[in-house]
Protein backbone atom coordinates (compact mmCIF):
# COMPACT_ATOMS: atom_id res chain seq x y z
CA UNK A 1 0.00 0.00 0.00
CA UNK A 2 2.70 2.34 1.10
CA UNK A 3 4.59 1.58 -2.40
CA UNK A 4 1.05 2.52 -4.06
CA UNK A 5 0.88 5.35 -2.71
CA UNK A 6 4.49 6.62 -3.51
CA UNK A 7 4.35 5.14 -6.90
CA UNK A 8 0.99 7.33 -7.39
CA UNK A 9 2.83 10.43 -6.43
CA UNK A 10 6.12 9.50 -8.14
CA UNK A 11 3.36 9.31 -11.18
CA UNK A 12 2.12 12.53 -10.51
CA UNK A 13 4.83 14.43 -10.72
CA UNK A 14 5.82 13.19 -13.95
CA UNK A 15 2.22 13.88 -15.36
CA UNK A 16 2.76 17.75 -13.99
CA UNK A 17 6.73 17.94 -15.36
CA UNK A 18 4.67 16.96 -18.70
CA UNK A 19 1.75 19.49 -18.90
CA UNK A 20 4.51 21.88 -17.94
CA UNK A 21 6.83 21.29 -20.59
CA UNK A 22 3.54 21.44 -22.99
CA UNK A 23 2.77 24.59 -22.23
CA UNK A 24 5.97 26.39 -21.37
CA UNK A 25 7.11 24.79 -25.58
CA UNK A 26 9.15 27.56 -27.13
CA UNK A 27 7.71 30.01 -29.45
CA UNK A 28 8.65 30.02 -32.95
CA UNK A 29 9.89 33.14 -32.35
CA UNK A 30 12.30 32.51 -29.81
CA UNK A 31 15.70 31.17 -30.42
CA UNK A 32 16.28 27.78 -32.32
CA UNK A 33 18.86 25.82 -30.27
CA UNK A 34 16.73 26.91 -27.05
CA UNK A 35 13.90 25.32 -29.04
CA UNK A 36 15.75 22.19 -29.46
CA UNK A 37 17.22 21.95 -25.57
CA UNK A 38 13.38 22.13 -24.83
CA UNK A 39 12.63 19.21 -27.09
CA UNK A 40 16.01 17.14 -25.92
CA UNK A 41 14.11 17.48 -22.38
CA UNK A 42 11.25 16.84 -23.18
CA UNK A 43 11.85 13.41 -25.18
CA UNK A 44 14.07 12.56 -21.75
CA UNK A 45 11.08 12.91 -19.83
CA UNK A 46 9.06 11.11 -21.90
CA UNK A 47 11.62 8.27 -22.07
CA UNK A 48 11.68 8.42 -18.32
CA UNK A 49 7.82 7.85 -18.40
CA UNK A 50 8.31 5.08 -20.29
CA UNK A 51 10.43 3.08 -18.51
CA UNK A 52 8.59 3.87 -15.26
CA UNK A 53 5.43 2.76 -16.82
CA UNK A 54 7.08 -0.72 -17.65
CA UNK A 55 8.84 -0.86 -14.25
CA UNK A 56 5.43 -0.13 -12.84
CA UNK A 57 3.73 -3.01 -14.53
CA UNK A 58 5.81 -5.33 -12.77
CA UNK A 59 5.36 -4.09 -9.13
CA UNK A 60 1.86 -3.52 -9.23
CA UNK A 61 1.13 -6.93 -8.96
CA UNK A 62 3.54 -8.93 -6.66
CA UNK A 63 2.71 -12.34 -5.17
CA UNK A 64 3.05 -13.22 -1.61
CA UNK A 65 3.12 -16.75 -1.02
CA UNK A 66 2.55 -19.06 2.20
CA UNK A 67 3.66 -22.80 3.05
CA UNK A 68 1.63 -25.50 5.12
CA UNK A 69 4.27 -27.32 5.97
CA UNK A 70 2.43 -29.30 8.43
CA UNK A 71 0.59 -30.42 5.63
CA UNK A 72 3.84 -31.37 3.65
CA UNK A 73 5.24 -34.21 6.72
CA UNK A 74 1.54 -35.51 6.77
CA UNK A 75 1.58 -36.32 3.40
CA UNK A 76 4.89 -37.23 2.41
CA UNK A 77 7.00 -37.57 5.52
CA UNK A 78 8.31 -41.00 3.89
CA UNK A 79 9.27 -40.33 0.69
CA UNK A 80 11.06 -36.35 1.47
CA UNK A 81 13.92 -36.24 -0.80
CA UNK A 82 17.47 -36.10 -0.23
CA UNK A 83 18.56 -32.60 -0.92
CA UNK A 84 22.24 -31.40 -1.67
CA UNK A 85 23.73 -28.23 -0.19
CA UNK A 86 26.34 -26.68 -1.63
CA UNK A 87 28.57 -23.46 0.14
CA UNK A 88 31.66 -22.29 -1.76
CA UNK A 89 34.30 -20.57 -0.51
CA UNK A 90 37.11 -18.83 -2.69
CA UNK A 91 39.68 -17.35 0.00
CA UNK A 92 40.48 -18.35 3.50
CA UNK A 93 41.64 -14.02 4.34
CA UNK A 94 38.28 -12.64 3.54
CA UNK A 95 35.76 -15.60 3.96
CA UNK A 96 37.39 -16.22 7.49
CA UNK A 97 36.98 -20.18 8.39
CA UNK A 98 34.94 -19.45 11.12
CA UNK A 99 32.78 -17.84 9.35
CA UNK A 100 32.47 -20.71 6.25
CA UNK A 101 31.65 -23.25 9.26
CA UNK A 102 29.08 -21.56 11.11
CA UNK A 103 27.22 -21.68 7.81
CA UNK A 104 28.17 -25.26 7.18
CA UNK A 105 26.64 -25.82 10.71
CA UNK A 106 23.83 -24.13 10.58
CA UNK A 107 22.54 -26.28 7.55
CA UNK A 108 23.68 -29.28 8.96
CA UNK A 109 21.23 -28.69 11.75
CA UNK A 110 18.19 -27.78 9.53
CA UNK A 111 15.00 -29.50 11.10
CA UNK A 112 15.07 -32.31 8.59
CA UNK A 113 15.10 -36.10 8.56
CA UNK A 114 18.92 -36.74 9.20
CA UNK A 115 19.94 -38.96 6.56
CA UNK A 116 18.60 -36.78 3.70
CA UNK A 117 20.50 -33.64 3.65
CA UNK A 118 24.16 -33.92 2.37
CA UNK A 119 26.52 -30.56 2.58
CA UNK A 120 29.51 -30.18 0.58
CA UNK A 121 31.57 -27.30 1.23
CA UNK A 122 33.92 -26.76 -2.07
CA UNK A 123 36.82 -24.29 -1.07
CA UNK A 124 38.51 -22.42 -4.62
CA UNK A 125 41.59 -20.94 -2.16
CA UNK A 126 42.43 -24.67 -1.67
CA UNK A 127 43.02 -23.87 1.58
CA UNK A 128 44.48 -26.49 3.83
CA UNK A 129 43.44 -23.92 7.24
CA UNK A 130 39.41 -24.17 5.68
CA UNK A 131 40.25 -28.35 5.67
CA UNK A 132 40.80 -27.97 9.67
CA UNK A 133 38.01 -25.61 10.13
CA UNK A 134 35.85 -28.30 8.68
CA UNK A 135 37.27 -31.10 10.49
CA UNK A 136 36.81 -29.25 13.56
CA UNK A 137 33.02 -28.35 12.15
CA UNK A 138 32.48 -32.02 11.72
CA UNK A 139 33.50 -33.32 15.46
CA UNK A 140 31.30 -30.14 16.67
CA UNK A 141 28.71 -30.93 14.90
CA UNK A 142 27.65 -33.82 17.11
CA UNK A 143 27.26 -32.28 19.71
CA UNK A 144 25.79 -29.72 18.38
CA UNK A 145 23.18 -31.23 15.95
CA UNK A 146 21.12 -32.72 18.56
CA UNK A 147 21.60 -29.72 20.88
CA UNK A 148 19.78 -27.57 18.31
CA UNK A 149 17.21 -30.46 17.97
CA UNK A 150 16.60 -30.75 21.03
CA UNK A 151 15.50 -27.07 21.96
CA UNK A 152 14.28 -25.74 18.98
CA UNK A 153 16.74 -23.10 19.06
CA UNK A 154 17.20 -20.42 16.42
CA UNK A 155 18.89 -19.23 14.94
CA UNK A 156 21.51 -22.16 14.08
CA UNK A 157 24.78 -20.96 13.22
CA UNK A 158 26.61 -21.17 16.65
CA UNK A 159 28.51 -17.96 16.71
CA UNK A 160 25.05 -15.84 15.31
CA UNK A 161 23.09 -17.96 18.47
CA UNK A 162 25.78 -17.42 21.19
CA UNK A 163 25.47 -13.50 20.07
CA UNK A 164 21.89 -13.47 20.63
CA UNK A 165 21.38 -15.54 23.53
CA UNK A 166 24.19 -14.38 25.99
CA UNK A 167 23.17 -16.12 28.97
CA UNK A 168 22.01 -19.33 30.31
CA UNK A 169 18.26 -19.53 30.00
CA UNK A 170 15.49 -20.12 32.67
CA UNK A 171 15.40 -23.76 32.05
CA UNK A 172 18.00 -25.70 34.34
CA UNK A 173 18.00 -28.50 31.77
CA UNK A 174 18.65 -26.12 29.12
CA UNK A 175 20.78 -23.90 30.72
CA UNK A 176 22.96 -26.81 31.90
CA UNK A 177 23.61 -28.01 28.23
CA UNK A 178 23.76 -24.55 27.18
CA UNK A 179 26.81 -23.63 28.98
CA UNK A 180 28.56 -27.04 28.02
CA UNK A 181 27.99 -26.28 24.31
CA UNK A 182 29.08 -23.10 24.28
CA UNK A 183 31.81 -23.99 25.86
CA UNK A 184 32.84 -26.52 23.48
CA UNK A 185 32.32 -23.74 21.09
CA UNK A 186 34.32 -21.16 22.12
CA UNK A 187 37.17 -24.28 22.12
CA UNK A 188 36.88 -25.00 19.02
CA UNK A 189 36.57 -21.04 18.22
CA UNK A 190 40.09 -20.69 19.92
CA UNK A 191 41.62 -23.81 18.22
CA UNK A 192 40.41 -22.52 14.50
CA UNK A 193 41.63 -18.91 15.11
CA UNK A 194 45.27 -20.01 16.58
CA UNK A 195 46.05 -22.02 13.89
CA UNK A 196 44.30 -19.35 11.10
CA UNK A 197 46.79 -16.66 12.68
CA UNK A 198 49.87 -18.97 12.68
CA UNK A 199 48.95 -19.72 9.42
CA UNK A 200 50.09 -23.33 9.41
CA UNK A 201 48.51 -26.68 10.48
CA UNK A 202 50.86 -27.99 13.41
CA UNK A 203 52.22 -31.63 12.89
CA UNK A 204 50.43 -33.03 15.55
CA UNK A 205 47.06 -31.75 14.07
CA UNK A 206 48.18 -33.25 10.63
CA UNK A 207 48.53 -36.44 11.97
CA UNK A 208 44.89 -36.64 13.44
CA UNK A 209 43.49 -36.90 9.86
CA UNK A 210 44.43 -38.36 6.67
CA UNK A 211 42.96 -35.59 4.17
CA UNK A 212 46.02 -33.79 5.00
CA UNK A 213 48.02 -35.45 3.19
CA UNK A 214 46.73 -34.79 0.45
CA UNK A 215 48.63 -31.08 0.92
CA UNK A 216 52.10 -32.56 0.30
CA UNK A 217 51.01 -32.61 -3.85
CA UNK A 218 49.86 -29.00 -3.72
CA UNK A 219 52.22 -27.10 -5.41
CA UNK A 220 50.33 -23.65 -5.43
CA UNK A 221 47.11 -22.45 -4.82
CA UNK A 222 46.81 -22.48 -8.33
CA UNK A 223 48.05 -25.77 -9.58
CA UNK A 224 47.28 -28.99 -7.27
CA UNK A 225 45.50 -31.93 -8.06
CA UNK A 226 42.04 -32.11 -7.05
CA UNK A 227 41.35 -33.06 -3.53
CA UNK A 228 38.14 -34.71 -2.32
CA UNK A 229 37.62 -35.43 1.19
CA UNK A 230 34.11 -36.95 3.08
CA UNK A 231 34.18 -35.83 6.20
CA UNK A 232 31.55 -38.00 7.85
CA UNK A 233 29.84 -40.60 5.84
CA UNK A 234 26.19 -40.96 6.48
CA UNK A 235 26.19 -44.24 5.34
CA UNK A 236 28.04 -46.32 7.76
CA UNK A 237 28.84 -44.14 10.38
CA UNK A 238 26.99 -44.61 13.86
CA UNK A 239 27.65 -41.61 15.04
CA UNK A 240 27.48 -41.26 18.94
CA UNK A 241 26.00 -38.41 20.00
CA UNK A 242 26.79 -37.08 23.64
CA UNK A 243 24.11 -35.64 24.99
CA UNK A 244 25.75 -32.67 27.77
CA UNK A 245 24.28 -33.27 30.86
CA UNK A 246 26.30 -33.75 34.74
CA UNK A 247 28.74 -36.38 34.14
CA UNK A 248 27.11 -38.85 36.21
CA UNK A 249 23.66 -39.05 34.14
CA UNK A 250 26.01 -38.85 30.60
CA UNK A 251 24.21 -40.53 28.20
CA UNK A 252 25.26 -42.12 25.09
CA UNK A 253 23.31 -42.17 22.45
CA UNK A 254 23.39 -44.20 19.19
CA UNK A 255 22.35 -42.06 16.15
CA UNK A 256 22.33 -42.77 12.65
CA UNK A 257 23.99 -39.65 11.68
CA UNK A 258 23.40 -39.51 7.92
CA UNK A 259 25.20 -36.18 7.00
CA UNK A 260 27.68 -36.21 4.09
CA UNK A 261 30.37 -33.69 4.32
CA UNK A 262 32.45 -33.23 1.50
CA UNK A 263 35.45 -31.42 1.23
CA UNK A 264 37.14 -30.59 -2.35
CA UNK A 265 39.29 -28.07 -4.24
CA UNK A 266 40.05 -28.30 -7.51
CA UNK A 267 42.57 -27.80 -9.73
CA UNK A 268 42.80 -24.32 -11.23
CA UNK A 269 43.01 -23.71 -14.70
CA UNK A 270 45.90 -21.66 -15.83
CA UNK A 271 45.05 -18.63 -17.30
CA UNK A 272 46.25 -18.12 -20.52
CA UNK A 273 44.27 -18.45 -23.90
CA UNK A 274 47.08 -20.17 -25.42
CA UNK A 275 46.49 -23.27 -23.59
CA UNK A 276 45.14 -26.09 -25.59
CA UNK A 277 44.07 -28.11 -22.26
CA UNK A 278 42.26 -25.23 -20.50
CA UNK A 279 39.06 -23.81 -21.67
CA UNK A 280 39.94 -19.71 -22.64
CA UNK A 281 38.72 -17.58 -20.19
CA UNK A 282 38.10 -13.76 -20.53
CA UNK A 283 40.57 -12.39 -17.86
CA UNK A 284 37.80 -10.07 -16.45
CA UNK A 285 35.12 -13.06 -15.83
CA UNK A 286 37.63 -15.06 -14.29
CA UNK A 287 35.91 -15.26 -10.29
CA UNK A 288 32.84 -15.71 -12.27
CA UNK A 289 33.87 -18.31 -13.98
CA UNK A 290 35.58 -19.98 -10.98
CA UNK A 291 32.31 -19.80 -9.48
CA UNK A 292 30.51 -21.47 -12.04
CA UNK A 293 33.20 -24.03 -12.06
CA UNK A 294 32.50 -24.46 -8.64
CA UNK A 295 29.40 -25.12 -9.14
CA UNK A 296 29.36 -27.36 -12.21
CA UNK A 297 31.85 -29.67 -9.99
CA UNK A 298 29.27 -29.89 -7.15
CA UNK A 299 26.61 -31.07 -9.29
CA UNK A 300 28.64 -34.01 -10.71
CA UNK A 301 30.35 -34.68 -7.53
CA UNK A 302 27.48 -34.89 -5.47
CA UNK A 303 25.13 -36.83 -8.36
CA UNK A 304 27.86 -39.65 -7.95
CA UNK A 305 27.68 -39.28 -3.93
CA UNK A 306 23.98 -38.06 -2.56
CA UNK A 307 22.53 -37.35 -6.02
CA UNK A 308 19.66 -35.53 -4.05
CA UNK A 309 17.03 -34.51 -6.52
CA UNK A 310 17.12 -30.81 -5.00
CA UNK A 311 19.97 -28.67 -4.74
CA UNK A 312 20.32 -25.63 -2.64
CA UNK A 313 23.51 -23.04 -3.44
CA UNK A 314 25.02 -20.50 -1.05
CA UNK A 315 27.64 -18.25 -0.36
CA UNK A 316 29.31 -19.18 2.32
CA UNK A 317 28.60 -15.66 4.14
CA UNK A 318 24.91 -16.87 3.77
CA UNK A 319 24.25 -18.94 7.16
CA UNK A 320 20.42 -20.03 7.32
CA UNK A 321 18.39 -18.59 9.49
CA UNK A 322 15.25 -21.10 9.73
CA UNK A 323 15.37 -24.21 10.39
CA UNK A 324 12.52 -24.71 8.25
CA UNK A 325 13.60 -23.85 4.37
CA UNK A 326 13.58 -27.44 3.10
CA UNK A 327 10.18 -27.83 3.93
CA UNK A 328 9.21 -24.15 2.53
CA UNK A 329 10.97 -25.00 -0.36
CA UNK A 330 9.51 -28.29 -0.68
CA UNK A 331 5.75 -27.29 -0.25
CA UNK A 332 5.94 -25.51 -3.71
CA UNK A 333 8.32 -28.28 -5.76
CA UNK A 334 6.39 -31.07 -4.43
CA UNK A 335 2.85 -29.47 -5.00
CA UNK A 336 0.66 -32.26 -6.39
CA UNK A 337 -1.13 -29.71 -8.56
CA UNK A 338 1.85 -27.48 -9.66
CA UNK A 339 5.29 -28.74 -8.41
CA UNK A 340 6.53 -30.80 -11.10
CA UNK A 341 6.21 -27.69 -13.47
CA UNK A 342 8.44 -25.58 -10.83
CA UNK A 343 12.48 -25.69 -11.68
CA UNK A 344 13.29 -23.28 -8.13
CA UNK A 345 12.18 -21.97 -5.63
CA UNK A 346 14.37 -18.28 -4.58
CA UNK A 347 14.17 -17.16 -1.46
CA UNK A 348 15.81 -12.90 -0.90
CA UNK A 349 19.14 -12.14 0.19
CA UNK A 350 19.24 -10.51 3.92
CA UNK A 351 21.65 -8.92 5.31
CA UNK A 352 23.42 -8.21 9.39
CA UNK A 353 25.29 -5.40 10.45
CA UNK A 354 23.69 -2.48 7.85
CA UNK A 355 24.05 1.50 8.45
CA UNK A 356 22.16 3.18 10.85
CA UNK A 357 18.43 3.57 8.84
CA UNK A 358 19.96 1.46 6.26
CA UNK A 359 21.23 5.02 4.64
CA UNK A 360 22.89 2.80 1.51
CA UNK A 361 19.69 1.03 0.95
CA UNK A 362 22.00 -2.21 1.50
CA UNK A 363 18.76 -4.39 3.12
CA UNK A 364 17.84 -4.39 -1.28
CA UNK A 365 14.49 -3.81 0.41
CA UNK A 366 12.43 -2.82 -2.71
CA UNK A 367 13.79 -5.16 -4.69
CA UNK A 368 13.03 -8.23 -2.48
CA UNK A 369 10.04 -6.84 -0.94
CA UNK A 370 8.32 -5.72 -4.20
CA UNK A 371 10.43 -6.23 -7.57
CA UNK A 372 10.76 -9.80 -7.33
CA UNK A 373 7.61 -10.49 -6.01
CA UNK A 374 6.36 -8.57 -9.15
CA UNK A 375 8.58 -11.07 -11.44
CA UNK A 376 6.88 -14.32 -9.22
CA UNK A 377 3.73 -12.86 -10.79
CA UNK A 378 4.82 -12.25 -14.40
CA UNK A 379 6.29 -15.66 -15.62
CA UNK A 380 8.19 -16.28 -12.13
CA UNK A 381 11.14 -14.64 -10.55
CA UNK A 382 15.02 -14.76 -11.74
CA UNK A 383 17.22 -16.82 -10.29
CA UNK A 384 19.82 -14.19 -7.84
CA UNK A 385 22.36 -16.57 -6.83
CA UNK A 386 22.58 -17.68 -3.47
CA UNK A 387 19.32 -18.59 -1.24
CA UNK A 388 17.73 -20.49 -4.54
CA UNK A 389 16.82 -24.09 -4.52
CA UNK A 390 16.83 -26.30 -7.62
CA UNK A 391 15.38 -29.37 -9.04
CA UNK A 392 18.47 -31.25 -10.26
CA UNK A 393 17.15 -31.62 -13.57
CA UNK A 394 16.12 -29.02 -14.86
CA UNK A 395 19.52 -27.30 -13.55
CA UNK A 396 21.19 -30.18 -15.72
CA UNK A 397 19.51 -28.92 -19.16
CA UNK A 398 16.74 -30.91 -19.23
CA UNK A 399 13.67 -29.69 -20.69
CA UNK A 400 10.09 -29.72 -19.57
CA UNK A 401 7.59 -31.89 -21.35
CA UNK A 402 4.15 -31.50 -20.51
CA UNK A 403 3.60 -35.30 -19.31
CA UNK A 404 6.47 -34.87 -16.86
CA UNK A 405 5.77 -35.72 -13.29
CA UNK A 406 8.41 -36.73 -10.07
CA UNK A 407 8.38 -39.97 -8.56
CA UNK A 408 9.56 -38.84 -5.46
CA UNK A 409 9.94 -42.61 -4.04
CA UNK A 410 11.83 -43.75 -7.23
CA UNK A 411 14.00 -40.71 -6.58
CA UNK A 412 15.31 -41.55 -2.60
CA UNK A 413 15.63 -45.19 -3.81
CA UNK A 414 19.67 -45.38 -5.08
CA UNK A 415 21.79 -46.77 -3.28
CA UNK A 416 25.71 -46.48 -3.15
CA UNK A 417 28.01 -49.43 -2.02
CA UNK A 418 31.54 -48.35 -2.88
CA UNK A 419 33.65 -47.59 0.08
CA UNK A 420 34.15 -43.72 1.39
CA UNK A 421 37.93 -44.45 -0.65
CA UNK A 422 36.56 -45.28 -3.85
CA UNK A 423 34.05 -42.64 -3.83
CA UNK A 424 36.63 -40.10 -3.00
CA UNK A 425 39.25 -41.06 -6.20
CA UNK A 426 36.74 -41.63 -8.73
CA UNK A 427 35.22 -38.23 -7.87
CA UNK A 428 38.28 -36.49 -9.07
CA UNK A 429 38.05 -37.14 -12.55
CA UNK A 430 34.81 -35.55 -11.86
CA UNK A 431 36.30 -32.50 -10.15
CA UNK A 432 38.90 -31.98 -13.13
CA UNK A 433 38.80 -28.60 -14.72
CA UNK A 434 39.30 -30.14 -18.02
CA UNK A 435 36.53 -32.50 -17.70
CA UNK A 436 34.12 -30.03 -19.18
CA UNK A 437 36.09 -29.48 -22.60
CA UNK A 438 33.88 -30.23 -24.87
CA UNK A 439 30.74 -30.57 -22.96
CA UNK A 440 27.21 -29.14 -22.84
CA UNK A 441 29.00 -27.66 -19.17
CA UNK A 442 27.91 -23.79 -19.17
CA UNK A 443 26.17 -23.98 -22.60
CA UNK A 444 22.95 -26.10 -22.19
CA UNK A 445 24.12 -27.59 -18.61
CA UNK A 446 24.36 -26.00 -15.26
CA UNK A 447 25.19 -22.60 -15.25
CA UNK A 448 25.92 -20.31 -18.21
CA UNK A 449 29.53 -18.79 -18.84
CA UNK A 450 29.85 -15.62 -20.34
CA UNK A 451 28.38 -13.06 -18.62
CA UNK A 452 28.75 -11.56 -15.55
CA UNK A 453 25.35 -12.21 -13.72
CA UNK A 454 25.41 -15.95 -14.53
CA UNK A 455 22.61 -16.56 -11.89
CA UNK A 456 20.42 -14.41 -13.83
CA UNK A 457 20.77 -15.71 -17.09
CA UNK A 458 20.82 -19.44 -16.10
CA UNK A 459 17.10 -18.73 -14.36
CA UNK A 460 15.90 -17.21 -17.55
CA UNK A 461 17.70 -20.02 -19.88
CA UNK A 462 15.70 -22.90 -17.38
CA UNK A 463 12.35 -20.79 -18.12
CA UNK A 464 12.94 -20.66 -21.70
CA UNK A 465 13.37 -24.67 -21.56
CA UNK A 466 9.53 -24.77 -20.10
CA UNK A 467 9.99 -24.41 -16.49
CA UNK A 468 8.77 -22.14 -13.64
CA UNK A 469 9.82 -20.59 -10.65
CA UNK A 470 8.75 -19.48 -7.47
CA UNK A 471 9.78 -17.24 -4.97
CA UNK A 472 9.55 -17.20 -1.36
CA UNK A 473 10.33 -14.42 0.90
CA UNK A 474 8.92 -15.78 4.95
CA UNK A 475 8.56 -13.45 7.57
CA UNK A 476 11.18 -15.59 9.46
CA UNK A 477 13.90 -14.88 6.61
CA UNK A 478 15.14 -18.17 4.98
CA UNK A 479 18.73 -16.98 4.83
O1 LIG B 1 36.36 -17.31 -7.67
C1 LIG B 1 35.41 -17.37 -6.91
C2 LIG B 1 34.75 -16.21 -6.43
C3 LIG B 1 33.70 -16.35 -5.55
N1 LIG B 1 33.32 -17.59 -5.14
C4 LIG B 1 32.23 -17.75 -4.16
O2 LIG B 1 31.04 -17.24 -4.71
C5 LIG B 1 30.22 -16.73 -3.68
C6 LIG B 1 29.72 -15.33 -4.07
O3 LIG B 1 30.83 -14.49 -4.22
P1 LIG B 1 30.80 -12.93 -3.78
O4 LIG B 1 32.14 -12.38 -3.93
O5 LIG B 1 30.10 -12.84 -2.45
O6 LIG B 1 29.93 -12.34 -4.95
P2 LIG B 1 28.60 -11.47 -4.88
O7 LIG B 1 28.61 -10.59 -6.08
O8 LIG B 1 28.38 -10.85 -3.56
O9 LIG B 1 27.53 -12.64 -5.09
C7 LIG B 1 26.25 -12.40 -5.60
O10 LIG B 1 26.24 -12.44 -7.01
C8 LIG B 1 26.61 -13.69 -7.62
C9 LIG B 1 26.33 -13.50 -9.11
O11 LIG B 1 27.42 -13.19 -9.79
C10 LIG B 1 25.76 -14.84 -7.08
O12 LIG B 1 26.17 -16.05 -7.66
C11 LIG B 1 25.87 -14.87 -5.57
O13 LIG B 1 25.09 -15.93 -5.06
C12 LIG B 1 25.39 -13.54 -5.05
O14 LIG B 1 25.44 -13.51 -3.63
C13 LIG B 1 31.05 -16.71 -2.39
O15 LIG B 1 30.64 -17.76 -1.54
C14 LIG B 1 32.47 -16.94 -2.88
O16 LIG B 1 33.22 -17.66 -1.96
C15 LIG B 1 33.96 -18.72 -5.61
O17 LIG B 1 33.63 -19.82 -5.21
N2 LIG B 1 35.00 -18.58 -6.47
Amino acid sequence: MAYMVYAVSVMMGICLICVYRLIHFPSPSQERLQRWAWIGSFMAVLWFTLYWLITQSVRFNPIYRFTFKHRLSQRYEKVLPNVDIFVCTADHTVEPPLMVINTVLSIMAYDYPPEKPSVYLSDDGGSELMFYALLEASRFAKYWLPFCKKFKIEPRPPATYFETICKALDDPTMAEEWSSIKKLYEDMKKRIDSTTKVGQIPEEIRKQHKGFQEWDLVLSKHDHPSIIQILIDGRRECSRVWILKKKKEKKEKKQQCQLWCTWHVRRVPTITTTSKQEPSIPLKATSIYMYILHIHTYIRVSSRISNGPVILNLDCDMYSNNSESVQDALCFLMDEEQGHRIAFVQFPQTFDNLTKNDVYSSSLRVISAVEIAGFDANGGPLYIGTGCFHRREALSGMKYKKDYKTDWTVKNDRKVEESTHVLEETCKVLASCSYEQNTQWGKEMGLKYGCPVEDVITGLAIQCRGWRSVYFNPERKGF
